[in-house]
């Protein structure tokens, strides 16, 4: 997908991949072009480049990064009204009100959830018709770490049901969630693959030595816990770094700085393990 607004390419050449029980999460800090990228596989955005192969739009489930739920309704109104919205008769709101822990909740009003509840709420009514493919727009954003683990519980419970899920998120980490993820950097895929595909498609050699007070080594050099870490494109590795194997933080970091240079960074598309 290529998407233009104006004269700024917000996508530029994106494939995201998603298959049935599947989960594959598009990685980027903020403006990297997530929400456009999702927004165009719900059918909201329509790429000027390239094309979508998505369900019909009563078969996907999608929640916006803000929203996604009435704030004056209760937690079983939202659920009971999401699933007359798509039609579906007969649907087990209880079954849902379990699946998303908020049973305790049932009563309480949409707008006095916890951030955290929230999210888990959205995410059951974008689940409640049961759809082939669910949209989730960092849904665990700003989230404290119980509930995060919760909607990424919900996410793979999802995909275990069938669903192909795509998950849009910021934290570099959360890419291991997914069998496949997409780093974007600036509407440019940065890598994709599986995130152990990714790590090990690193070109060169990446090593690390001690940080002390002074300043930033150069440009290949970046901070890493209490370490300094260093991308050498060639493998051959400045005296007094020791070689470490990439996992995906320094690849993601790779990929950035070979993209400024305009060389090679972890491979693209082919990293399948
Ligand atoms: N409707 C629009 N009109 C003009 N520019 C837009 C529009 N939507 C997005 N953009 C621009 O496209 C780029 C990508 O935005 P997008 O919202 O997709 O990024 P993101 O990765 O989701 O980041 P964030 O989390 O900050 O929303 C940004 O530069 C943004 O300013």
């Amino acid at each position: 997908m290529t998407v233009r607004f104006g004269s700024r390419v917000a996508l530029a050449d994106v494939t995201v991949p998603a298959e049935p029980s599947g989960v594959t999460v598009v990685v980027g800090g903020d403006g990297a072009g997530k929400s456009t990228c999702l927004r165009c596989l719900v059918g909201l955005v329509r790429p000027d480049e390239g094309r979508v192969s998505r369900p019909a739009k009563t078969r996907i489930g999608y929640v916006p990064a803000t929203g996604g739920l009435y704030t004056d309704l209760t937690v079983e109104e939202n659920l009971a009204f999401a699933a007359s919205s798509y039609g579906v008769r007969g649907a087990d709101v209880g079954a849902m009100l379990d699946r998303v822990g908020l049973a305790g909740a049932r009563d309480r009003l949409g707008g006095r959830l916890s951030g955290g509840m929230q999210r888990k709420l959205s995410v059951g009514l974008a689940l409640i018709h049961g759809p082939d493919l669910l949209v989730l727009d960092e849904p665990t954003t700003g989230v404290d770490p119980v509930s995060r683990m919760e909607l990424w519980r919900l996410v793979s419970g999802a995909a275990a049901g069938g669903t192909a899920v795509v998950v849009a998120t910021t934290y570099v980490n959360e890419a291991e969630r997914g069998a496949r993820a997409v780093l974007l950097d600036e509407g440019r895929v940065l890598a994709s693959g599986s995130a152990a595909g990714i790590a090990a498609g690193v070109p060169g050699a990446v090593g690390r030595r001690a940080a002390g007070d002074g300043a930033r080594p150069g440009d290949e050099w970046w901070r890493r816990g209490a370490g300094w870490r260093v991308w050498s494109p060639s493998g051959d590795l400045p005296e007094g770094t020791e070689a470490v194997r990439p996992d995906l933080h320094d690849a993601a970091i790779v990929a950035a700085l070979a993209a400024e240079r305009g060389t090679g960074g972890p491979s693209t598309g082919s990293t399948e393990e």
